[in-house]
């Protein structure tokens, strides 16, 4: 230590700071500076950094030594509390000559600042430890806590859903108190307490909870927002202007594959099959009988747990998504002959306009004794009143829609109706789910509950003769009212008028004749389906006698979009096939032992796949400017993938010499290469 010049050393921060956060010697009269009072230094090459030997030995100032204890490529940086950002500036003689090493840090505490700062980079180290090139870390300037948080960091929020961060006192997902819930208890330390919400099934105004004087707070969101894909990231379609420029051999990159807004929909559709909801288990259960991962989609009811619940489920058993709808507190003494037998009758139907019925159980999962039926599930759909009525965008009724809605619901009726069931009054606008384009229904849900509760089940699913008959001529009346709900708000759609729903008994023939927006063609079938007339049997043979001329309409519109959609797929039918040859051809590209091995040298047998590369990926026009035509790279991955015997120039950058080599040639040489390296 008295070797120390005091002059010198005061200067210096205390590597005992540095490397232990203290100096025992600072009251011993240790030179080295020890008060930074936080605050980041900013030092540069006056100021050197050294270990304890070299402070000891000042003439070795001169000859920095690297140590990667203080190096800011190797320290692990702690970001300040509190403290605002402060720059840490890092440059040696040695970096300036052969690169630099440049650190953006939010402010630390005077320990990390200064252990990152100034590491004295000798040139040789340098080069071996491949720091040649410029290397930037910078760390978000405006994060100021030591943990890094994902939900509140601006860089990764987007704009769009910021909102749902935004009000952090916005009320918290409304579970309510469960008193009787059979020994489940709501904990708040919920392992959530960001606030997040079901992306697609809450309506975005809940009501406020009644637990949530308890702080409860339930995720709003999950995924996280920032998590979720950002459909504007994709490349909008070209305008028409440019795309008239393009010459006719030429096309856009929307021309080659998948249109972006069937891509969007099915994205959206995978990302909602994919959507967890992070339970802790106490209010929703993880497992229920073979059912996992239950994300609850409709609980906008204050009373969640003693209301018919929907949830969407994976199956253990074959892995795909299900809904699961849970009849809560069924009696006890249920005999469970009764719930097989509806099992028996209901799930042989085969219907493509009703959401097939897959399983039925009873479970104490839930705290009661609860009836789960389980059918199949399909994304993103919504009943027949939210879209028409309630979602935006809302897309009007039209009278296409309604013919289109009743030949598919006629085809239910039918289904039904020849397996002597009928289907009752869930033959209503919020049953009816929209599934996809264009215009396909499917009736979401029959009346299991009348049969599950009935005491006599035998005689309600075998009862033939009048009452059975009876009950499905109802159901013609309840397709009437369905239609005529939809046709008489035909104006609501465009406009934000809640629509009214009419009820049986209140439709008249002579409403239906004083709507306007309808044809009369249309009108004759609803005063049909309407009519209580004993005298009246309906039928759907009758029923559809009236508009089969229609049913044409109805399949044109359906194969043709079927038709369309095959051209789609074909699109990217070659899509995994060059993705798999793709991801082939990089794993043996490039590779670091490929720099020594003397096979990928100019004159090496693997050399032809370093030119290829370069042919395909890497064209230059005959300025050298590189040039992007993906019409070339996909011919080339195809031909390659075909092992075609056509053959092909390649030329060394130098232009000295070329190899002719056929594509079978080279697609064995690719694969071999490939086979030698995942052996
Ligand atoms: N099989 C399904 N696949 C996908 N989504 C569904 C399915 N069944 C229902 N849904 C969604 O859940 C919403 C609510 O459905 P539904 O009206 O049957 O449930 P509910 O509100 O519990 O009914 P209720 O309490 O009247 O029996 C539907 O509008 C639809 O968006």
């Amino acid at each position: 230590m008295d070797k120390i010049n005091p002059d010198w050393a005061k200067d210096i921060p205390c590597r005992n700071i540095t490397i232990y956060g203290y100096c025992k010697k600072e009251k011993e009269g240790c030179p080295f500076k020890h008060n930074d009072n936080g605050s980041a230094t900013i030092i540069n090459d006056s100021s050197p950094l050294l270990d304890i030997a070299e402070a000891t030995t000042p003439t070795m100032a001169s000859v920095p030594k690297f140590n990667a204890k203080v190096s800011a490529s190797f320290t692990p940086m702690t970001v300040g509390s509190d403290s605002l950002a402060t720059t840490v500036t890092t440059t040696s003689a040695a970096t300036n000559t052969s690169g630099s090493t440049n650190v953006a840090a939010t402010s630390a505490n005077s320990s990390t600042v200064t252990q990152v700062a100034n590491p004295a980079v000798n040139g040789s180290l340098l080069n071996d430890n491949n720091n040649s090139s410029n290397i930037n870390i910078s760390v978000p300037t405006t994060a100021s806590s030591s943990n890094y948080d994902p939900f509140n960091a601006p860089i990764f929020t987007p704009s769009s859903t910021s909102s749902i961060h935004a009000n952090t006192n916005a009320p918290s997902f409304p579970f309510p108190t469960i008193a009787n819930s059979g020994g489940m208890s709501i904990s708040t330390s919920d392992d959530n307490n960001n606030n997040m919400s079901m992306a697609n099934n809450v309506p975005s105004s809940l009501p406020p909870s009644s637990i949530e004087g308890n702080n409860l707070k339930y995720p709003r969101i999950y995924p996280p927002p920032h998590s979720l894909l950002q459909y504007h990231l994709y490349a909008p379609e070209q305008p028409s202007s440019l795309k008239s420029l393009l010459k006719p051999n030429e096309r856009s990159a929307d021309q080659l594959f998948i249109p972006n807004n069937i891509r969007e929909d099915l994205t959206k559709k995978n990302l909602s099959i994919l959507q967890v909801f992070p339970s802790s288990g106490k209010v929703i259960p993880s497992i229920v009988q073979d059912y996992f991962n239950l994300v609850p989609l409709n609980f906008n009811s204050n009373d969640f747990l003693n209301k018919t619940t929907l949830f969407k489920v994976f199956s253990n058993y074959d892995g795909k998504p299900y809904v699961l709808k849970r009849l809560p507190n069924s009696d006890k003494s249920m005999n469970p002959n009764k719930i097989s037998k509806v099992y028996q009758v209901w799930s042989k139907i085969n219907c493509t306009n009703l959401i097939k019925f897959r399983d039925i159980f009873q479970t104490t999962k839930f705290g009661d004794l609860s009836i789960c039926l389980i059918f199949d599930y399909y994304p993103n759909s919504l009943s027949l009143f939210d879209y028409h009525f309630v979602n935006f965008p809302k897309f009007p009724v039209t009278m296409d829609y309604l013919w289109i809605y009743l030949v598919q619901l006629t085809n239910v009726i039918n289904s039904i109706h020849s397996q002597n069931l009928n289907i009752g009054n869930t033959l209503n606008w919020n049953k009816v789910l929209l599934t996809g384009d264009p215009g396909r229904i499917k009736l979401s849900h029959c009346n299991f509950m009348d049969q599950l509760f009935n005491d006599d089940i035998d005689a309600a699913v075998s009862s033939s003769g009048s009452a059975m008959e009876r009950q499905q001529q109802l159901d013609y009346r309840y397709l009437g009212q369905l239609l005529f709900n939809l046709s008489i708000n035909i104006d609501n759609s465009n406009s934000n008028i809640t629509p009214r729903e009419y009820r049986l008994d209140e439709i008249t023939p002579q409403l239906i004749d004083d709507m306007r927006q309808i044809d009369d063609k249309f009108k004759d079938i609803l005063k049909y389906l309407i009519s209580d007339s004993e005298d009246l049997k309906k039928n759907t043979h009758d029923l559809t006698s009236h508009f089969y001329d229609k049913m044409f309409m109805v399949l044109e519109s359906s194969q043709t979009y079927t038709e369309y959609m095959e051209s789609v797929l074909s699109k990217e039918l070659e899509n995994g096939r060059l993705f798999r040859l793709i991801n082939k051809l990089n794993c043996i590209f490039g590779r670091i032992e490929s720099r020594i091995d003397i096979n990928w040298s100019e004159s090496g047998s693997k050399f032809p796949i370093v030119l290829f590369y370069d042919y395909v990926f890497h064209q230059v026009d005959s300025n050298g400017k590189p040039i992007m035509d993906l019409t070339h790279v996909l011919r080339c991955l195809n031909k390659l993938d075909a092992g075609i015997q056509e053959k092909l120039m390649l030329v060394t950058p130098d232009e000295l010499n070329c190899i002719i080599i056929s594509y079978k040639e080279l697609k064995d040489l690719i694969e071999s290469t490939f086979r030698s390296i995942t052996q």
